[in-house]
């Protein structure tokens, strides 16, 4: 069981995003968190120490920022396949359809292993952890052992996951798929079971139905997924028109349907707890759909520039209102770093503005950052929670630690790659944290107020 929490107040800078457009910096203040790990107090200014009287909070443990830093939220990873983080970086110059041939089934089919899974799922949620990732929704594979053993790690490692059982019952190799629709029921149910019994609650991890996309599935499979969805009442996730090549084996597989939207909303999986990860070839149409059924989107830059997917139009569907969301898509995507994924998606903005001719599509970095915190906080329909620092959420914060040039001779690898001169705005140092920051300035991360991952010399 996790330690008991102590009162904790955090003092220092702290940054948030008020909208989409909009960054909220605190250049000084104190975010008192709770032993239930939640924010109960926020003073934006530390002068006069005036917190809450009587409560214990005189005796509050203390946690300041030393540097140049900032506490910023947690990061939400909307998609990630925990098991492909070994080919991470692996993947030549295959697209979609070749790509899962070659080294996505091969790898996945590993996980019948329950000690393979052990190491790669352990290693993953340690490392998206270090990068600040509070929140993930993972992919595991069509395996129950080792998708519950990733349930478990997430419960004692203490990040937030949605735990996906993948069903996929045709069109991969015979090793590797569900045998029958009945048994990707049972297994996926037994997958649901398990979360109830480490966490009957949902409190951290929550289990998620997860069809692999629709070639994977029979239509017969995709509904009673979707029926799963609704008698469960859990969330729900799987690929959509990520791929030219895919969209046109959907309308081969698929005739009868009018879309690939069409597809999942007829198999009762368009819902608002739907998370549908790429959306780069949708029809207008479609996206009117998906905007109707109030459906989730998870933007992954830099799968779709890795396996040369397309570059998905950002802009275009904020300005339509869907809710959209970053995801790593590892390993599709070669990084399990949401800082990292930031950047991609501020640079296939640029992409979207240089083929379209509209400057108007380029992320600023305080719009990717909302994507990669509030935005995920929506897609995962935790918005009331985590994504921000407000009175009642649950304190899923990192602290972001930047060196001061000439604090220290020489050049210190050990305080992280971004170089902070003194004279920046709060505007520019946010700027530099994105464009040049890594893990090494991830000092600390926690979930729930729980201390999950801090780097060496950091003192609580
Ligand atoms: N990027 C990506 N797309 C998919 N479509 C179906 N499966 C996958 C997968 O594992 N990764
Ligand atoms: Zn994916």
């Amino acid at each position: 069981m996790a330690q008991p929490l102590e009162k904790t107040i955090y003092i220092g800078p702290f940054v948030h995003c008020e909208s989409l457009a909009e960054l909220d910096v605190c250049p000084n203040g104190m975010i008192g968190v709770n032993e239930e790990g939640k924010i109960a107090f926020i003073l934006r200014s530390i002068k006069g120490r005036r917190f809450p009287n009587g409560e214990g909070w005189e005796e509050a443990k203390i946690v300041r920022i030393q540097d140049h830093g900032f506490f910023f939220p947690g990061f939400i990873d909307t998609h990630i396949h925990a098991p492909q983080y070994p080919n991470a970086g692996v993947f030549g110059k295959s697209t979609l359809l070749d790509w899962l041939n070659t080294y996505t089934y091969p790898m996945e089919s590993s996980f019948s292993n329950l000690e393979q899974a052990a190491r790669i799922y352990n290693r993953v949620v340690a490392r998206t952890l270090s990068h600040g990732t509070t929140t993930a929704c993972y992919y595991a594979t069509v395996h129950v052992p080792a998708t519950n053993l990733l349930a478990d790690i997430c419960q004692s490692r203490g990040q937030r996951a949605f735990v996906g059982r993948v069903c996929m019952n045709r069109m991969s190799p015979d090793y590797y798929r569900d045998e029958s629709v009945e048994s990707a029921v049972r297994d996926t149910k037994a997958c649901i079971e398990h979360v109830k019994q480490i966490d009957p609650l949902f409190d951290l991890v929550t289990p998620i139905i997860t069809p692999r996309f629709a070639p994977s599935c029979t239509p017969e499979a995709l509904s009673a997924m979707g029926r799963l969805h609704h008698e469960e009442q859990v969330p729900a996730q799987t690929h959509i028109s990520e791929n030219k090549a895919e969209c046109e084996l959907v309308a081969k597989t698929f005739p009868s349907h009018k879309s690939y939207a069409h597809v999942y909303d007829s198999a009762g999986l368009l819902t608002p707890r739907m998370i549908l990860a790429h959306a780069i070839h949708l029809s207008p149409e479609e996206r009117t759909l998906i905007k109707n059924r109030d459906a989730k989107i998870s933007h992954c830059p830099a799968s779709n520039t890795a396996l040369t997917s397309g570059t998905a139009p950002v802009r275009d569907m904020l300005n339509e209102g869907l809710t959209i969301g970053l995801g790593t898509d590892v390993s599709g995507g070669y990084t399990s770093s949401i800082l990292s994924e930031t950047r991609e998606a501020l640079f296939v903005s640029r992409h979207v503005a240089y083929n379209t001719g509209k400057d108007e599509a380029k992320l600023s970095v305080e719009e990717a950052l909302y994507l990669a915190t509030r935005g995920g906080a929506k897609v995962v329909g935790l918005e009331n929670r985590i994504g921000g620092f407000e009175v009642g959420m649950d304190w899923d914060a990192q602290m972001v630690g930047l060196a001061g040039v000439g604090d220290t001779i020489g050049i210190d690898q050990s305080a992280g790659p971004v170089e902070i001169f003194g004279q920046e705005s709060w505007e520019e140092k946010m700027a530099k944290w994105v464009y040049t920051g890594d893990d090494r300035n991830t000092t600390a991360v926690w979930v729930k107020g729980r201390l999950v991952h801090s780097r060496e010399g950091f003192k609580p």
